[in-house]
């Protein structure tokens, strides 16, 4: 049984590698598609009114995909529920969630995540980190122009989203540093484009090898 996490800022690329992950180890790829998600598009024009009600659903959505990986066998996930606590921070940092409203999400989380302790098994075995720098999340998000989270820079808001962005894009970093669930992997993205086949042959060893690695460790045990 194995599960690997996919993990790291908004268009890093963790769809394509999950899709591509899952695919060449044949298991299933656990998502949420973002096209079926009611509230997303509603929470990038008015943050402060949906904030809460979004986290609340990527939590419930999130732990439907996590029982159902860590149940089955060999899967994919596209992003973790720590990161999702980790978007919640930011939203309470930036105003658009209370004190209360976060302190009820964290004690939901923390009693969802206890349940998960009863599982046969309790973290992936492997989480991989897609890190990016700040202007190339710029780019790929320009580029793959989903229209509610495109930036423009002339308006008030468009400067506030820059802002939660670029927090965003901190804290990511220190996110990872302290992420201390599994064995994890960081790959930089900056150079490699993933629908590459010499690149992806490239990120698919490194992950390979840092899997293999994980799962030696555990059968050592
Ligand atoms: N907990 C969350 N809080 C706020 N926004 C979230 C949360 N989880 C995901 N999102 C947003 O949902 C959108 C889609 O996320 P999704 O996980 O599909 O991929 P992504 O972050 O764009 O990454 P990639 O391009 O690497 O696949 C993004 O705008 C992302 O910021």
């Amino acid at each position: 049984m194995a599960v690997i996490v996919l993990a790291g800022m908004i268009a890093a690329g963790k769809s394509t590698v999950s899709a591509r992950l899952a695919d060449k180890l044949n298991t299933d790829l656990m998502i949420e598609p973002v096209d079926d998600n009611p509230i997303l598009p509603l929470y990038y024009n008015n943050k402060e009114k949906y904030a809460f009600l979004l986290q609340i659903y990527f939590l419930n959505e999130r732990f439907k995909l996590i029982k159902k990986a860590l149940k089955n066998n060999k899967n994919i996930l596209d992003r973790s529920i720590y990161e999702d606590e980790l978007f919640t921070r930011i939203n309470l940092m930036e105003g658009n969630i209370t004190q209360v409203e976060y302190d009820v999400y964290k004690d939901l989380l923390d009693n969802m995540l206890e349940e998960i302790e009863d599982m046969p098994k309790k973290a992936p075995d492997l989480l991989v980190y897609l890190d990016i720098s700040f202007d190339k999340f710029l780019e790929n998000l320009a580029k793959r122009g989903r229209a509610f989270e495109q930036i423009d820079k002339n308006t008030k808001k468009g400067q506030k989203d820059l802002a939660y962005f670029k927090l965003l894009h901190t804290e990511y970093q220190k996110w990872y540093e302290d992420y201390s669930y599994s064995p994890k992997i960081k790959i930089d993205m900056n150079k490699y484009d993933v629908n590459n086949e010499e690149d992806w042959d490239e990120v698919y060893k490194m992950i390979i090898d840092a899997f293999d690695q994980s799962v030696r460790k555990e059968l050592n045990r």
